[in-house]
């Protein structure tokens, strides 16, 4: 599911063994019974051994069922932020939807001009001979492998064009694999497939129809697979699926109990996948008994109108959630427009939960400037494309963006979170605003960049979140140059040193526990050592000066 993205992970060896299968069906027998818990008769026991969860009663979750959102998952007691909620091993993994060809053993990406290495047994590309993704479970498996023995030819004689659409049906087919594991194919069953709302979706089952359905029964003559499954099989990717991988690499999985997960705009868990795929799902906030665990199927950093989109569009419902139903996004004004006419006023939805709903100006005194929603609708998209063609290496070009659209966009708009973001990781790490190269006041805009986007970020995913994590890492080194700059032109106070090395260790501390989640190879990961890092060393003078 995306906005889980998905950049994230963090790492452990082995097999997990867990009862998704059970609990799937235990779901399946009492879906009928609303709102009530079910029992978990055979728990899954988290593997980390950092956390003890003690018996196996005392799961961190439940599974309950509603009208509106199916099955979910409720916190079965109190829990802390960073207390881990399940460690799950994927169920399938594979390519992601219109992925380039890539190798189906480690999925790295190929270059079909240069790489010219094809498996031995079924003629598809892959990175090297010794490929150690291979002959895996999770990679290029033998049962794969000889599945598509029958059409080697095909497959050898296909460049990138032709190769390419090929991809989208491999995931399906590893799927369809699993019918030789009866509980995980169980499992995989009971994930919602939305088949009676995408049936109606004349694109998408056409899409599928065509690129999977077809070129695995008519193309590849693997009719021993039926179309009603293999579109089932679809449909459950598309609903349930999860962005993952490392080190660049995106790759879907599907997981076993994450996928009970219901979503929510403002999510209280985030989750890490590690270089074996599997799945560490934390809680970000305190989560009370009782609450549902929520993550985000969106990106955290969009409007209502494009996250609404997106769910209605790909998972099939209409979000109602609090920051969905609030036109100013919790205070955040995510979404909104400055109002043209009046100059002083904001421009939001006059009703957020109706898609079609006009826009209009919140300023009392304003004449009552107002917009249809299409009209935002194709502004938005083409200030989204402008904002993918930039240059996201260059500050000048960020920096004009955000000139350019001053009078258009309120300063917390998604398109200008996403520069300011870019923007604030740019300064202090780039030729030219390298951080002990910077003048005070581009440091200050640093530090100001940073504190606009916690502010934000504070409501929109709040707590432990990867995106906290960094950007209070990001606003560590200007605060900590400018104090050191203090110093040594003699401008700030005893007191003033203290309390600027406070707030200091202050970032430091959180960032280097909420990046602590993230595996130590990732760039979240080497971030979270550098804040440890330089929490003690920020320590270390707090210890001086207190002393001297
Ligand atoms: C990954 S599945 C979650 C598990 C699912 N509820 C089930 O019973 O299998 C995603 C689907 O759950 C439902 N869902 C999740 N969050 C929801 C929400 N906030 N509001 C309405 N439906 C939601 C939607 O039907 C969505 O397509």
């Amino acid at each position: 599911m995306p906005g889980t993205r998905k950049s994230k992970k963090s790492g452990r060896k082995g097999r997990h063994r867990h009862a998704a299968g059970s609990a799937s069906e235990r779901c399946r027998d009492v879906n009928v019974v609303k709102d009530d818990i079910l029992p978990q008769e055979v728990p899954e026991v988290p593997k980390d051994k950092e956390e003890d969860f003690g018996n196996t009663e005392n799961l961190p979750y439940v599974i309950r069922v509603s009208d509106v959102m199916g099955r979910y998952l409720v916190a079965s007691r109190d829990l802390r932020p960073g207390e881990l909620i399940m460690t799950v091993d994927p169920l399938v993994v594979g390519p992601p939807q219109g992925c380039q060809p890539l190798c189906l053993g480690c999925y790295k990406k190929l270059d079909l001009e240069e790489n010219a290495y094809r498996c031995e047994g079924c003629g598809w590309p892959q990175c090297c001979l010794g490929c150690p993704g291979k002959g895996t479970e999770y990679g290029h498996s033998e049962a794969e492998c000889r599945l598509y023995q029958s059409v080697r030819p095909k497959l050898l004689g296909a460049d990138t064009s032709a190769l390419t659409p090929l991809y989208l049906a491999v995931v399906p087919l590893r799927c369809l694999l699993l019918q030789s594991d009866p509980d995980r194919w169980r499992t995989l069953l009971s994930m919602e497939a939305h088949n009676d709302i995408r049936r109606k979706l004349p694109v998408i089952w056409r899409n599928n129809q065509e690129n999977v359905v077809d070129r695995i029964r008519k193309e590849w003559g693997m009719t021993q697979y039926e179309e009603d499954i293999i579109h089932t099989i679809c449909g459950i990717l598309e609903v349930n699926a999860f962005e993952v991988g490392q080190d660049d690499l995106s790759i879907r999985a599907l997981y076993p109990s994450a996928f009970y997960m219901a979503h929510d705009c403002v999510p209280n868990t985030a989750h890490t996948d590690d270089q074996h795929f599997q799945l560490r799902v934390r809680a970000t906030t305190k989560i009370h008994k009782g609450t549902s665990i929520y993550l985000s199927y969106a990106y955290t950093l969009q409007g209502t109108m494009k996250r609404r989109d997106h769910l209605k569009e790909s998972k099939f419902f209409d979000c109602a959630c609090a920051r969905c139903s609030d036109a100013t996004e919790l205070g955040t004004y995510a979404g909104a427009l400055k109002c043209p006419q009046c100059t002083t006023g904001v421009v939001i939805s006059t009703r957020p939960l109706d898609r079609d709903a006009s826009w209009r100006c919140n300023n009392d005194t304003c004449t009552g400037y107002t917009i249809p929603a299409s009209s935002v609708r194709l502004l938005m998209d083409k200030i989204g494309d402008e904002v993918e063609a930039l240059d996201e290496s260059s500050i000048p070009a960020l920096e004009a963006f955000l000139r350019r659209y001053q009078n258009v966009l309120h300063p917390n708009h998604y398109h200008c979170l996403g520069v300011q973001h870019s923007l604030c990781q740019l300064y202090g790490k780039t030729p030219g605003f390298l951080i002990n190269d910077m003048t005070e006041e581009q440091l200050r805009h640093k530090r100001d960049i940073c504190r606009q986007l916690l502010k934000v970020v504070d409501v929109l995913e709040p707590g432990y979140s990867r995106l906290r994590g960094m950007l209070l890492y990001e606003l560590h080194a200007p605060l900590m140059i400018l104090t050191t700059r203090g110093v040594e032109a003699h401008t700030i106070s005893y007191r003033d040193l203290r309390s600027r090395l406070k707030e200091v260790a202050a970032c430091l501390e959180e960032s280097s526990i909420i990046l602590s989640f993230e595996p130590k190879t990732s760039h979240e990961g080497m971030m979270g050592i550098a804040a440890k890092e330089a929490l003690i060393r920020v320590r270390e003078w707090q210890r001086i000066i207190t002393d001297s």
